[in-house]
Order: C-alpha cells, then sequence, then structure tokens
C-alpha cells in the first residue's frame, strides 16, 4: 500500500531512493476506544521523482508487533498523514480497522488503498469545529486543504464502509459558518454575521493570488465559535456597573460583551439561566448557574443548538468568538468586581480621542471599509430591551480622570490535563492577568493594593484549583512520551516565571488562615453553586493561575505595561502545539486562534523538506520551529524575536523537547528586531518562515530576501551578542541545561547533548561549531501574513526580487471579521556556491 505524498518534496540534493522518515508520515499510531494511544509503527519512506512528481513513495513499516486487542472491535490504527490529532482531523486519518468485518473497501478509502477504511470516532464533546474547503479540492489529502468537518457529530457525513456515497474529501457546507449572536452589530468584535469562512477578503486574495498564476487558494477555517483561547477584553464603567467588552470601533467606549442582564433582541429568550432570583432587572446568581457548568451542562442536556450546550445559557451573553471557559471567568470575574466594587479604569478623554482601540485591534482584526458597510447593512434593528451601542459608555463620559484600577483583563485557556489541548478541552482552566492602573511598586497599606488583594484571593478561593494564594514555581509538565532514561527533568528545566513574583505575591499568601473572604463571598452565597460550602465552580477549577500587570501609563495604547507580578497558580501554562508542548507566558505573543494555529503548523510542516536549516524569525514562542524541531525535520533552528518575555517559555518548551531527545543540534533563539541584522540571521539556512506582525516585513529584511548575500565561506561574521553568546558555558556546563543561557545577553544556543558540537569553551569555537554544516542560502520562504495589504506589497519586492509563488491557503484565523491569516510558499533557485540563482 504504497502512496506518494507529494506535499512533501524531498531534501534538495538528497539521492533519489535512499531510504529515510518521510516528513509528511508520522508515526502509525493504535488507538483504543478509551483514546489511548500506542505507537504502531512507521512510515518507510523514500524520495522518489516518478512520473516527473517528486515525493516520496512510502510504506507503513510496523516497529513492533501490537499486542492483539481483546476485542476485535476494540481498536483502530491510523495513519495521520500530517499530524494533528482530534476528530477535526478527521479527512487526514485513515483507518484501518482490526475488525474483519470493517475490512471491506469503500468509494471513501478506495484513492488509498483497500485496507483504509472510515469509521466512526467517538464524537469530541467540544468544541463545534469545522475546516471548510472554500475551493475545490486536490487529488491528494492535505491538512490544509482538508474538507469540511463538523465535529460534534465528525463522521456522520462520512459515509460507512461499503454503503456507498460520496468521498469524505469532499467540501461540506458548514452548518455553524454563521455567527447567529444576538450581539452582532453593537460589540465591534465581529463585522459578518454570515459566510464566515469565506469573507470579502478572501475572494479579494484568491483574485490576486489567480493574477500572480496560482489557480487554487484554498480558505480553511478551523471553527465558526468557541475558538479564541486568548482574549483581551477592556474593563470600563463604573464601580457598581462595570463593563468588560471591547471597544467600538474607532474609539475607547467599551461595549459590555459579558452582560447577564443583556436581553437579546427578537425574543430569542432570557440571557441567563433563571433561578428565580432576579432583582431588580438583575439575576443574581441565575447566571452562576450558567457559569457553573455543570448544573447548566445538566440541565440543558447539549441540545441548545450549538456546541455550547454543556455550558447552557450562553446564547445571550457569552461572546460566540470565545472558548467557554474564557466566558465563564469573565462572569465571574465581573461579578466579583461589581460585588467587591473594584473600581475599572476610568480612561482620560485625550487618549479616548485617539481612537486606537487596543483592546479591540488586540482581539480582532479591524474590519476594513467594505465590510463594514456590509456590517451596518447586516445590524439587526435596535428595538425596546436592546442596550444602545453608545449608551453604557456615557459612564466614562467626560469626566474621565485616568483614576480606577482595573483596566484589561488578558484570559488565556489552558488545557486540564498536560498533553491536552485548549482548543478542545471544555474543563480548560483560564490563566487570569489583571491589568492595573497602578504602578508595579506600591505600598502595602495602600487601600488599591487592599482591593487587588481581595479581587485576587475571592477568585483563588472560589474559582482555582484549592489551596493557599501562592505562585507555584513548579509547575506540572506535559507527560514525556519518549523519556530518555538517563535523564529526569532537572530543576532548571522547569519554567521560570519571567518576572519576580514580589511584593504583591507576598502579601497575598499572608493570609493564608482565612481563605475565603467572608463578606465577598455572603452575598454570593445566594447562588446556589457560589456559597461558601460549595465546592468550586465546577468540577475542574476554572481559574488556573493569576498574574497581575502594572500599565500606569495613560498615554499608551498597549493592553500590557512592563511590570508583572505572579500571584497564584502555575507559572507555565502548556499547550501542545503542532506535537510540541508549548509554554505560553501570559506576557508574550500566541496565536488567540489555537486550532487554525494547529493547521496552520500542519501546512506548514509539509512545506519544510525534512533536514532543513531553518530561521524563524518573529517567533514569538518559537511555536513553528519547535514543532518543526518535534517532528525531527530541523537539523537546526535559529529564531529571531524581538520580545523578550519570550525567551522564557521559549526556553521551557526546548528543554522538554531536549528531554524527549527531539532537539535539533543546534537551536539558537535571537532577542532582536529581524531587520536589525537580517544577513546575519539569513545565514546558513535553507528555510526562511516569518510570521510578521500587520505591517509586514520591514525594508531591510526584504532587501536581504532579494539580494544574494556575500558567498558564505567564512564563518558567519562575529558580532558582539554572539561572541558574547552563551555557547560556550552552554558546552562547558555539565548538562548544557540552561544554566548556560542568560537571556541577558539575547542569544541562547542549545547543542544536542550526543552531539556536544565540539563543546570548544571558547565563544570562536562555538561560532565555527554552528556553522560547521555546508553553509547555504534560504531557497524556501514560507510566510505567514496576518496583514493581507503588507503581504501584497512584499509579494511584489520578493517576486521581483527572484522568488517564485508556489502555494496560498487563507485561514480564517478570526471568523467573523473580514481577515485572512494568508500562508505562502516561495522558493527561488539557489547554486552550489550558495550564490542566489
Ligand atoms: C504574528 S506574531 C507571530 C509569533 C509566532 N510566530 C507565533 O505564531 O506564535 C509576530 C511576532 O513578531 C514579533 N515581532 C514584531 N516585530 C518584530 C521585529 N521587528 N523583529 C522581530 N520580531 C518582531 C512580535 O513580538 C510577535 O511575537
Amino acid at each position: 500500500m504504497a502512496s506518494i505524498h507529494k506535499n512533501a518534496l524531498p531534501i534538495p540534493g538528497w539521492p533519489i531512493g535512499r531510504r529515510t522518515a518521510c516528513p509528511a508520515a508520522a508515526p502509525l499510531a493504535t488507538y483504543t476506544r478509551s483514546g489511548r494511544k500506542r505507537l504502531a509503527g512507521r512510515w518507510n519512506c523514500v524520495p522518489t521523482d516518478e512520473g516527473g512528481q517528486v515525493g516520496w513513495r512510502g510504506t507503513p513499516a510496523s516497529l513492533s508487533p501490537s499486542p492483539p486487542p481483546k476485542n476485535a472491535d476494540e481498536s483502530v490504527t491510523l495513519q495521520r498523514r500530517q499530524s494533528g490529532r482530534g476528530a477535526q482531523n478527521m479527512d487526514r486519518y485513515h483507518i484501518r480497522s482490526t475488525a474483519p468485518k470493517q475490512m471491506s473497501p469503500g468509494p471513501a478509502s478506495a484513492e488509498l488503498g483497500p485496507q483504509h477504511q472510515h469509521r466512526q470516532l467517538q464524537p469530541l464533546r467540544y468544541p463545534t469545529s469545522t475546516t471548510v474547503a472554500a475551493s475545490p479540492l486536490p487529488q491528494q489529502p492535505h491538512s490544509a486543504r482538508s474538507a469540511g468537518v463538523e465535529r460534534r457529530a465528525p463522521f456522520a457525513r462520512v459515509p460507512d464502509s461499503g454503503s456507498g456515497g460520496s468521498s469524505p474529501l469532499q467540501a461540506i457546507a458548514d452548518p455553524h459558518s454563521e455567527l447567529g449572536c444576538a450581539r452582532f452589530g453593537l460589540c465591534s468584535g465581529c463585522s459578518l454575521q454570515d459566510g464566515l469562512a469565506a469573507p470579502p477578503l478572501y475572494g479579494e486574495a484568491k483574485e490576486f493570488f489567480q493574477q500572480l498564476g496560482l489557480a487554487e487558494v484554498p480558505a480553511v477555517m478551523y471553527a465558526a465559535r468557541g475558538w479564541r483561547c486568548r482574549a483581551k477584553l477592556a474593563v470600563r464603567g463604573s464601580a457598581g456597573r462595570p463593563l468588560i467588552g471591547l471597544f467600538k470601533e474607532g474609539s475607547h467606549d467599551c461595549v459590555d460583551i459579558v452582560d447577564p442582564a443583556f436581553q437579546p433582541p427578537c425574543g430569542t429568550g432570557p440571557a441567563i439561566v433563571d433561578t428565580g432570583r432576579r432583582r431588580g432587572g438583575r439575576s443574581d446568581g441565575g447566571f452562576m448557574a450558567a457559569a457553573g457548568s455543570n448544573s447548566a451542562r445538566d440541565n440543558n442536556g447539549g441540545d441548545n443548538g450549538g456546541h455550547l450546550g454543556w455550558m447552557g445559557g450562553d446564547e445571550a451573553f457569552s461572546c460566540r468568538a470565545h472558548h467557554p471557559r474564557i466566558n465563564q471567568a469573565a462572569v465571574l470575574i465581573k461579578e466579583l468586581v461589581t460585588r467587591l466594587r473594584i473600581p475599572p479604569y476610568n480612561e482620560p478623554a485625550l487618549a479616548k480621542a485617539r481612537g486606537g482601540a487596543a483592546a479591540a485591534a488586540a482581539n480582532h482584526q479591524p474590519p476594513s471599509a467594505r465590510a463594514s458597510r456590509r456590517q451596518r447593512r447586516q445590524r439587526p434593528l435596535e428595538g425596546p430591551g436592546l442596550p444602545h451601542p453608545g449608551g453604557p459608555n456615557q459612564e466614562t463620559g467626560p469626566s474621565a480622570t485616568a483614576e480606577g484600577i482595573l483596566r484589561y483583563l488578558q484570559l488565556t485557556a489552558v488545557p486540564s490535563q498536560p498533553g491536552n489541548r485548549a482548543e478542545e478541552d471544555p474543563d480548560a482552566a483560564v490563566q487570569v492577568v489583571l491589568v492595573l492602573n497602578l504602578p508595579a511598586k506600591c505600598e502595602r497599606n495602600d487601600p488599591r493594593v487592599t482591593s487587588v488583594l481581595r479581587l485576587c484571593r475571592t477568585l483563588w478561593h472560589l474559582a482555582g484549583p484549592g489551596g493557599p494564594m501562592v505562585p507555584a514555581t513548579d509547575s506540572p509538565q506535559p507527560p514525556l512520551q519518549s523519556p530518555s532514561p538517563s535523564r529526569s527533568l532537572s530543576a532548571s528545566s522547569r519554567y521560570k516565571a519571567p518576572v519576580r513574583a514580589g511584593d504583591w505575591a507576598v502579601w497575598g499568601a499572608e493570609d493564608k488562615r482565612a481563605p475565603r473572604p467572608q463578606k465577598a463571598v455572603a452575598s454570593l452565597a445566594l447562588s446556589p453553586r457560589m456559597g461558601p460550602d460549595t465546592p468550586p465552580l465546577s468540577n475542574t477549577p476554572l481559574v488556573h493561575s493569576i498574574w497581575l500587570n502594572f500599565q500606569p501609563d495613560a498615554q499608551r495604547n498597549t493592553v500590557l505595561g512592563e511590570g508583572w507580578s505572579h500571584v497564584a497558580g502555575p507559572a507555565a501554562a502548556w499547550q501542545d502545539f503542532g506535537g510540541v508542548a508549548a509554554c505560553v507566558g501570559p506576557g508574550s505573543f500566541v496565536q488567540a486562534n489555537y486550532g487554525a494555529m494547529q493547521l496552520v503548523l500542519e501546512e506548514i510542516a509539509s512545506l519544510v523538506p525534512y533536514g532543513s536549516r531553518v530561521t524563524e524569525l518573529h517567533a514569538g514562542i518559537g511555536v513553528i520551529g519547535l514543532s518543526l524541531a518535534a517532528r525531527r525535520q530541523v537539523a537546526a533552528l535559529r529564531c529571531v524575536e524581538v520580545n523578550p518575555a519570550a525567551v522564557e517559555p521559549f526556553r521551557a518548551s526546548l528543554e522538554l523537547l531536549r528531554n524527549r531527545q527531539q532537539l535539533p543540534p543546534v537551536v539558537e533563539y535571537l532577542t532582536a528586531e529581524a531587520g536589525s541584522d537580517p544577513e546575519r540571521f539569513l545565514a546558513d539556512c535553507n528555510v526562511v518562515v516569518v510570521d510578521p506582525p500587520r505591517k509586514g516585513l520591514g525594508q531591510s529584511l526584504l532587501k536581504a530576501l532579494t539580494q544574494p548575500p556575500p558567498t558564505l565561506t567564512a564563518a558567519v561574521p562575529p558580532t558582539s551578542s554572539f561572541t558574547d553568546s552563551m555557547f560556550a558555558a552552554a558546552a562547558a556546563a555539565p548538562d548544557h541545561t540552561s544554566d548556560a543561557m542568560d537571556s541577558r545577553l539575547g542569544t541562547l544556543i542549545l547543542p544536542k547533548e550526543e552531539e556536544a558540537l565540539t563543546a570548544q569553551p571558547d565563544p570562536g569555537g562555538a561560532r565555527e561549531a554552528s556553522t560547521t554544516a555546508k553553509q547555504g542560502l534560504p531557497s524556501r520562504l514560507v510566510y505567514l501574513s496576518c496583514g493581507f495589504r503588507a503581504l501584497q506589497g512584499d509579494l511584489a519586492v520578493l517576486l521581483a526580487g527572484g522568488w517564485r509563488l508556489r502555494s496560498a491557503t487563507a485561514y480564517m484565523f478570526f471568523p467573523g471579521t473580514n481577515s485572512l491569516e494568508t500562508l505562502v510558499l516561495l522558493t527561488r533557485e539557489v547554486n552550489e556556491d550558495g550564490d542566489g540563482g
């Protein structure tokens, strides 16, 4: 059952016919019904150029005979054509049943050989997830060009073996590509109610790429709802009536999106689960039943027409885009802010007038003028019971004084179990960052400190995992899949919070004997699930950790300030991204749409040849590069990122990979502007991955990418940070651990211990060791763009500079908005001397 993987191009120069691991074929795994995974074998692939098609021809090779299942129907063997997990990847899993009755070939599996069958897996509980291909599907199944799959009953649309029907690779209309949000038009978050999988910009992009010779630009959407795993929300309003939400477009007027009293238009029913405890038009407890997932789950039986059945009552007051646990956390925080009378930030008119909608921009791409016109057309009529869009903002009005304490919330979903993915986890916890209008240095007896600590403590004791409110430096790590027998996780491999916990954490931990602030809880006790004697909100803790961020500067439009304090819970939040356990820090960038990012990572893996030397610019916490490393796909990895807060999460993820023996020989992480020394960053790599901010690549980087650098026969020219790098110390350190790393120097190079890279203790030797591999020039550029306009400009320069456009895929990272995340592959000829050809 050999099959050719056309998407995986062989390594240039790799002798055709020589056997190696194919990057497109991940291990064969056996899954039991209970979800347990066993490695059953690997693909045995050879590069091929059969019929003019370069690719890999492979046959599965069993590593060891797997024990027969107890019951013939017990297990299924999955071939993961690309890595990925969960039923959303249905069209990528080709499932071979061990049950003889399942063996007859069906039309769905015909193209992959008679052994492959599609079988029903356990439907996932959360969320509805859809991958939509809006353009014709290619012949070969491809992760990013995959068919529409609706995850709640993911296999319902797939024909049973022998029953006939259409191929599972056929696009399926997405039942949830409509937003169906009662707040649409009030909140600036979304500008589209329907057609989420193909916004107007996608049509434009298709036209653009067609003019450049690409016949096909697939559109991929992960899920229409519940996809946002990191949200940044503004806190405004008054102490008695806080508003938590997004700014209206072009302003700093906050539109509340977590309002339990919100009455949706069109008689769609009450916004909350009504427990009969309404007072003065507000519910004082019913919404807590909705927020406490268990009771709501039971009551609603999962049949409220959507994927959030277990949450119940969400239809009106919850943001459709958010992970439900983020909604729950926002509701709870809002209630506590109200009851503890924490004053929200009172924005000065000056900053408001500037109109830079920081939270809105952080959360959503701004809609284009065309989308705004469309939005106006689609807006529901205002009517009785519907708050005026501008209404609540009068509270902050002209008397705004830049006073108040709570400015923003940053809420990030964290998997409840190490190894899970938050986007699939209904029990995910939430990493809470309270952004305060306070300096990091405060007096203990400052009443604002007391207020903030009361909020933290109440939140922690109501919804945290239990125990005193202290920052945990020892964070649970994902289990090692293939631990090195000789190594256990050293203390240094643990994530070190990039900030000292500081005074706030000490003060917060002081009150160990009074874990429940009784006064605050007393009123919450009215709720059937929120009294002092009731367990926390749900069976699994809602709050993962609490961080304080200090942003006292009224003139700054950025959401996060520079000061941090970690007051409760684990420092590290681990999330599986593309097969790598990535450590997500509160201060570093992470894509908000985790599910869509997983799909992007799969496509990137298929675009990068095995054994490449990869430079990743704008690397963030290194999700892309590390996921390539985890697939053993890179021989060397260099990441460049400007934000120093990303270093520590990167180091922690890297260390875990190292313990799993998945580290490439050379890994380098540079804290620098990508445009500051591009020749150096591009030296000695054959693949460049760029993922710039919306404004695109800078001039100097474009210049370096289009002008071939000097032939690199000599070592990389020394620079101060390279000379001062900690490589020497790393080599000299007994176990090459992070002891050797000093982020002040901005450079981290970790050699894989077996390779040792000559381990010369002098920096020059280190430099040379890192460049002993054959020098090269990038011949492949993988460009992930969140700014389509900037991409258009950058492509014009790149194409004029000798690059050829090979493929483009449009990902809907922000369904509901007129925006695209575009993944583009460019290649160019590079001759043996290292000169661009
Ligand atoms: C769109 S994010 C991508 C991050 C990462 N690739 C990911 O997917 O998680 C862009 C990243 O580029 C970083 N960045 C912005 N300007 C930069 C520059 N001039 N040089 C290097 N990195 C930059 C930001 O801090 C951010 O982490």
